[in-house]
């Protein structure tokens, strides 16, 4: 995993921050069982972070003009994703549903869900992901309408503050027809029928 280009702090420095809060906690960081932990810890934060590095509108430029008159609803459903939390750096545990009305273009379907994870690998609140997911893919495919729903629950409600486990967050991002259309907008939520999952 790459260091973020966009970064002026050093793999050892970030290294060293990590030490320090092993220290806060009461640990020492020099026994052997977590030498390697500050290694190990910043390539994970490259692994679940990398969504600096990359702009997901570029997942989207690749589109497929000729669909033979397909002019209905396209929905990727249940997208897992994994995310933290901007306030706690907690996980956000999740899945993403992903409608479009296509106007000329589609698009390979896994592009949906790179561009979710583009968004997801970043520091977030729900609402932001959703209408980040949303705002990239009406601006990239300039569709008639889009819709997203995340359902995701957060980790710094569950084993941290109110300790309230089984509790989902849903948001959601109609633009377009999802929004002014309540027959498009009903549709795509039967499609995706979140209490299924
Ligand atoms: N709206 C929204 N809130 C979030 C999200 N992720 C975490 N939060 C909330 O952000 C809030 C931060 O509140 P603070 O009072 O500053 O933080 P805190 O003292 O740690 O709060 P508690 O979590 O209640 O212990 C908490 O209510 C979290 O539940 C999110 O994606 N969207
Ligand atoms: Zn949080």
């Amino acid at each position: 995993m790459s260091d973020p280009s966009n970064t002026d702090v050093t793999r050892e420095q970030a290294e060293e921050a990590v030490r320090v809060l092993l220290r806060w906690a009461g640990e020492d960081p020099s026994r052997e069982g977590l030498l390697d932990t500050p290694k190990r810890v910043v390539k994970a934060y490259g692994d679940w972070f990398s969504g600096y590095t990359e702009d997901p509108g570029e997942y989207l430029r690749r589109t497929f003009e000729e669909v033979e008159g397909y002019d209905e609803l396209v929905v990727l459903r249940g997208i897992e994703f994994e995310s933290h939390c901007e306030h706690h750096m907690a996980p956000i545990i999740g899945r993403a549903h992903v409608g479009y009305l296509p106007d000329k273009k589609v698009v390979g379907i896994s592009k949906l869900a790179r561009v979710v994870d583009g968004y997801a690998r970043r520091f977030q609140v729900q609402e932001k992901l959703t209408a980040q997911i949303a705002n990239c893919i009406q601006e990239t495919l300039q569709p008639r309408g889009v819709g997203v729903v995340i359902d995701a629950s957060h980790e710094c409600m569950t084993t941290r503050g109110v300790h309230k486990r089984g509790v989902s967050m849903v948001t959601s991002q109609m633009l377009g027809t999802f929004r002014e259309d309540a027959r498009t907008r009903a549709e795509f939520l039967r499609f995706i029928d979140i209490d299924g999952h």
